[in-house]
């Protein structure tokens, strides 16, 4: 067989999962001719007769002897005694698969009787069934996007694994790869389990006295649970025969969590109840996009979201962005430490905090929501966390393995921590050491990048520690892994940095003393509950608009409910240092953070040297910033910002980049950038910019478009959704031509 074109293709068995291939290979005109062989002739007219397959031939050897690739789809354990009969055929420069759910018995015999044709013969199982069975079921479509797991043994040759492979993506399926013990032990938890538990629970409610009576109320529900109980009877005996072992021990898994659910119901435990549904529903949810989105999984892996970002737009309106990302996080890590529950309003639902809840959640805390913001955390005590069941993985974000860090080295338990690509390029030793003369034992990979494997069981001492660089991710984990250290833990900064940490802590009755640039606090107290933690909209996503409105002729915008803690606001400096047009109103403070609203109209901006001292107070808002002084007039020179450099991107050379793409001649510094402006109608070209999978930089150059000659595409966005996660709607309100497009 030169190729997949040249080939014939016999497949022994038609039923859904035979006749869907053979049906999808037709139809795709992948193979030079499709042979079918089953017992059931019927079986083999009505396939005939729909195009399903290209020619019957009801006679095995015969079929086999005209076939190039040959693919077993009958049930699990009649695959044994066909894998024998075909034994004694000539089965040579033919590649041999099967379909079947459970693979360790159907090996077994291969490896028994294939003798020097074991090497191609390739074990495989598509997961794409339905309750449906027989050839009359068959789709065409079945595996397009669906899952096909290629379980290849040692003795295969490459040649057979390939072609095997190619078979499947030849009709639009996913092909994974998986040994064939993992993948029987895999497949007994996600497909053979629910399976037997569906066909238990309807067997049960059917042999009820009232069952007339139950099944006329059945709702969704039972639907939902039951589809899989009209399964094909056979298949379903077989699979459970030959995987017996696997599925009995996901039974005893299951009959534990049941047992578990037995008694939180029978002794009124709702901590415990709502402990298994909550992390049950975020659990489910996760994996339903997973399942069902492609492009979440491509996101994941390859970010193909891009913008474009229509010229002009006046930016006119009111708004409300997303909740403060720094606050967010600090909000789950500390109820979850504190005496009692907490209720949070006005949470984020972007990655980055999410990620930060969903380890809380993995290491035992009970935790409702988020629903439209709100979120109820059960706190355990600074005590009360357990061992998560695996590493804590935190995606993009750096404040969450920042601050864990600190928390963890002081559990009695190991941890490791992970996230993304992005994450894992950053430097960690800024905590790593520090943490380390406190006592910690915390080991990292080349470089001091994450995964940080962290060791449990640790006595840490307070230290006192001169930071380096102005960074409350350092200060903060610090002072989280101080209230567990015997006596002082002190920091003193180099500039000022965000107090979220210090704030909420004093508000949940734990003492930070604050003098000058010293922040301190004693170990070995406690933390009770802040009741009600009310997160303000983020300044660093308010940003986005404060330049939009500051660079678009015409503009009127109201930014509702905004935090304005006096470390956040270095945007408001810099941009009325600029001349920009900003007003605050309405101002209050909202559970230990000031808030306020804040009004932004057009105004001409001048190019400025940045004062040093706001750089920490406006860290993440420098992409923006850099579109904000393209449009003033004259130069603007930003110095003593290296760390922009180290965040999800290189900032100084994104930036740079784009901006350099767009026609604007900025020029990147070691520590920041000169850029020159104009107040010209159109200052950018149009063109496509890369965001490096960088939130800001995304939203940044969005906002560029504002001033532009022509469209700008902004490639690799999916990271928006970490931080500001309705961005394009929002942004589109307010009079920006901006839309997203999957790829
Ligand atoms: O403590 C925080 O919540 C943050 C601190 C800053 O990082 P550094 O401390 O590394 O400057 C900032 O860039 C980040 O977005 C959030
Ligand atoms: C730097 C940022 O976040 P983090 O460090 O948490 O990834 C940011 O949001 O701009």
């Amino acid at each position: 067989m030169k190729s997949l074109n040249d080939a014939r293709v016999l497949i022994v068995g038609l039923g859904l999962i035979g006749g869907s291939l053979a049906a999808a290979l037709v139809s795709r005109g992948v193979c030079r001719e499709v042979l079918a062989c089953d017992r059931d002739e019927q079986a083999l007219i009505i396939a005939k007769e729909r195009g399903i397959i290209d020619r019957a031939v009801p006679d095995l050897e015969q079929a086999v002897a005209e076939a190039d690739i040959v693919v077993l789809s009958v049930p699990v354990l009649a695959l044994s005694a066909l894998v024998e009969t075909l034994s004694a055929f000539d089965l040579a420069g033919k590649v041999i698969t099967d379909v079947g759910s459970s693979k360790c018995n159907v090996v077994a015999t291969a490896r028994n009787v294939l003798g020097e044709s074991l090497s191609a013969f390739v074990p495989g199982h598509p997961i794409a069934g339905s309750e449906k069975s027989g050839v009359t079921a068959s789709r065409a479509d079945l595996y397009e996007a669906h899952k096909v797991i290629v379980t290849p043994m040692p003795e295969n040759d490459p040649q057979s694994v390939a072609v095997v492979r190619r078979l499947w993506e030849s009709v639009g399926a996913l092909v994974l790869e998986m040994d064939v013990d993992h993948h029987d032990q895999v497949l007994a938890r996600t497909s053979h389990l629910p399976h037997l538990l569906a066909f238990s629970l309807v067997d049960t409610l059917a042999g009820d006295r009232d069952s007339q009576e139950i099944f006329r109320y059945a709702a969704g529900g039972f639907r939902d649970f039951t589809r899989i109980a009209a399964s094909d009877p056979t298949m379903w005996h077989d699979v459970f025969i030959a995987n017996r072992e696997a599925l009995l021990s996901a039974l005893d898994e299951f009959s534990l969590g049941l047992q578990e659910m037995y008694s939180a119901v029978e002794q009124g435990d709702s901590r415990k109840m709502t402990g298994i549904i909550t992390r049950a529903k975020a659990a489910r949810e996760h994996f339903t996009r997973m399942l069902e989105s492609q492009s979440y999984l491509k996101s994941m892996s390859s970010n193909t979201l891009t913008y474009t970002a229509g010229p002009g737009g006046v930016i006119k309106g009111t708004l409300r962005v997303p909740g403060d990302k720094s606050i967010s996080h600090r909000s789950i890590m500390l109820g979850a430490l504190a005496e009692g529950t907490t209720h949070v309003s006005g949470f984020l639902e972007g990655e980055d905090a999410l990620a930060t809840l969903q380890a809380f959640r993995d290491m035992g805390v009970v935790i409702e929501g988020p629903h439209e913001g709100r979120v109820t955390i059960y706190g355990v005590g600074l005590h009360g966390l357990q061992p998560p069941p695996g590493p804590l993985y935190l995606g993009n974000a750096g404040t969450a393995m920042r601050l864990m860090a600190g928390l963890m080295a002081a559990q009695n338990f190991d941890v490791t921590l992970t996230g993304d690509e992005s994450l894992s390029r950053r430097p960690m030793n800024r905590v790593v050491h520090p943490l380390a003369e406190m006592g910690a034992v915390i080991e990292t990979e080349e470089g001091g990048r994450p995964p940080l494997a962290i060791r449990g069981k640790q006595n840490l001492h307070g230290i006192h520690y001169d930071m380096p660089m102005a960074s409350a991710q350092v200060k903060s984990c610090l002072l989280l892994a101080g209230l567990y250290a015997e006596g002082e833990t002190s920091v003193t900064e180099p500039g000022v940095t965000r107090d979220h940490t210090e704030r909420m802590l004093n508000g949940l009755g734990y003492p930070v003393t604050v003098e000058g640039d010293r922040v301190s606090l004693q170990g070995g107290g406690k933390l009770t509950s802040a009741g009600q933690i009310d997160v303000p909209a983020d300044i660093s996503s308010a940003a986005f608009f404060l330049v939009a409105a500051s660079i678009s002729p015409g503009a009127d915008l109201l930014l509702t409910h905004v935090g304005i803690n006096p470390t956040r606001t270095g945007i408001l400096d810099i941009l009325k240092l600029m001349g920009a047009d900003i007003t605050l109103e309405n101002q209050r403070e909202v559970g230990g953070e000031p808030v306020a609203d804040i009004r932004v109209r057009y105004a001409p901006l001048k190019g400025i040297e940045i004062p040093e001292h706001l750089v920490p107070l406006a860290i993440d808002e420098f992409p923006v910033l850099f579109v904000a002084a393209a449009c003033a007039e004259g130069d603007t020179l930003l110095t003593g910002a290296e760390e922009l450099r180290v965040k999800e991107s290189d900032r100084i050379q994104s930036m740079a980049d784009g901006l350099n793409a767009l026609g604007v001649n900025a020029v990147a510094l070691p520590d920041g950038m000169r850029v020159p402006g104009s107040l010209a109608e159109t200052v950018f070209q149009g063109g496509t910019v890369h965001s490096h999978g960088d939130h800001r930089i995304a939203m940044a150059f969005a906002v560029a478009s504002l001033r532009a000659a022509a469209e700008i595409r902004i490639l690799d966005c999916a990271n928006v959704a970490t931080s500001f996660p309705n961005f394009v709607d929002l942004a589109h309100s307010v009079g920006l031509n901006v839309s997203e497009t999957e790829s």
